[in-house]
């Protein structure tokens, strides 16, 4: 359903666009997603967008790059290891712009963060949260609570209130580490993948709800906990590569929404490069929805 290492360019946006274009990253443990926007802001057009696993990094430059447009910004969230980061940045020497990495402060964007060291956070987990809050605060729901779940290599849940401060989020093993942990850690369950079954009979179906089960059950929880403190239901918002995998089996309401990484790194590229540009993109629509990586 994800299209792993394939770009998609629009060429006729492409070459329309006015020299405001900004390349927003988001390196994973697992795989870089990036897409080129015609401006620095909420409702800028995306001009192309791809993804890749990290170990084909090095093929990005004299790849899917080699034919954009060169961006005038580079705006990353990056949680992989700096060994990873180098290699990110070895590839953007295409071009003359350097890249800014976002990492998590105090306030930004119309979030408070309150992680007891807030750079400690996931850069990933903050741009996220900047994303759903910026996209509630586009409909009208800027007075609900918000619960914002990333499923990729590990899974987060987030836990946002009304007024905009992060509370606080879990953060557990993804559907991957968990059967390899658990593949480590015995003799007898290396099995193929099964099926999410309710009340399951062979151990690959057993090893595959339990995962999915336990991703469920903790969004239920953490929602549990936001109706509990907040007084009222919040927003349940989820992403990541492997998001559509869970949604058949999530036991609480919530919408799938791509592209929350690149939400927050629009809503973060406004405030810091849109002061930059000319009266010219004064007028650009707010929050039209990003749509990545498929
Ligand atoms: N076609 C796919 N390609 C890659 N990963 C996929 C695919 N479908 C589902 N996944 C899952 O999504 C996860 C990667 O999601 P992603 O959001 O890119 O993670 P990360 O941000 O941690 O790199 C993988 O761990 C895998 O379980
Ligand atoms: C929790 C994460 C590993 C998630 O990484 P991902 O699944 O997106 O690759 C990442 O956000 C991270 O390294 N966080 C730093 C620790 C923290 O957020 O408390
Ligand atoms: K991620």
């Amino acid at each position: 359903m994800t299209a792993p290492d394939r770009a998609v360019v629009d060429f006729a946006a492409a070459s329309a666009a006015a020299a405001s274009t900004l390349l927003a990253l988001d390196v994973g443990n697992t795989r870089l997603k990036w897409a080129l926007f015609d401006a620095p802001q909420p409702g800028a057009r995306m001009l192309a967008h791809g993804v890749q696993f990290l170990e084909n990094i090095e093929t990005l430059a004299d790849g899917d790059w080699r034919a954009l447009r060169a961006p005038r910004w580079v705006l990353g969230s990056i949680v992989a290891g700096a060994g990873v980061r180098y290699r990110v940045e070895e590839q953007l020497e295409l071009w003359d712009a350097p890249v800014q990495w976002v990492v998590p402060s105090q306030a930004e964007a119309g979030l408070v963060n309150g992680y007891d060291h807030p750079a400690r956070l996931g850069s990933d987990r903050w741009v996220a949260m900047i994303g759903a809050r910026q996209r509630l605060l586009a409909r009208g729901q800027g007075e609900r609570p918000c619960i914002v779940v990333m499923v990729g290599t590990a899974v987060t849940v987030e836990a946002i209130d009304e007024r905009g401060r992060f509370l606080g989020g879990i953060i557990l093993p993804g559907h991957g580490i968990m059967l390899r942990a658990l593949e480590s850690g015995t003799a007898g369950l290396h099995v193929p993948t099964g099926e999410v079954r309710p009340f399951p009979t062979n151990t690959s179906d057993a090893l595959t709800s339990g995962g999915t089960y336990a991703i469920a059950g903790a969004v239920q929880r953490m929602v549990d906990n936001v109706r509990v403190h907040c007084g009222q239901e919040p927003v349940c918002l989820m992403t990541g590569g492997a998001g559509w995998k869970m949604a058949p089996h999530m036991t609480v309401p919530f919408e799938l929404v791509e592209g929350l990484i690149f939400d927050g790194l629009l809503a973060i590229a406004r405030n810091r490069f849109a002061p930059l540009l000319a009266p010219l993109h004064a007028n650009v629509p707010a929050a039209a929805g990003a749509h990545v990586g498929r």
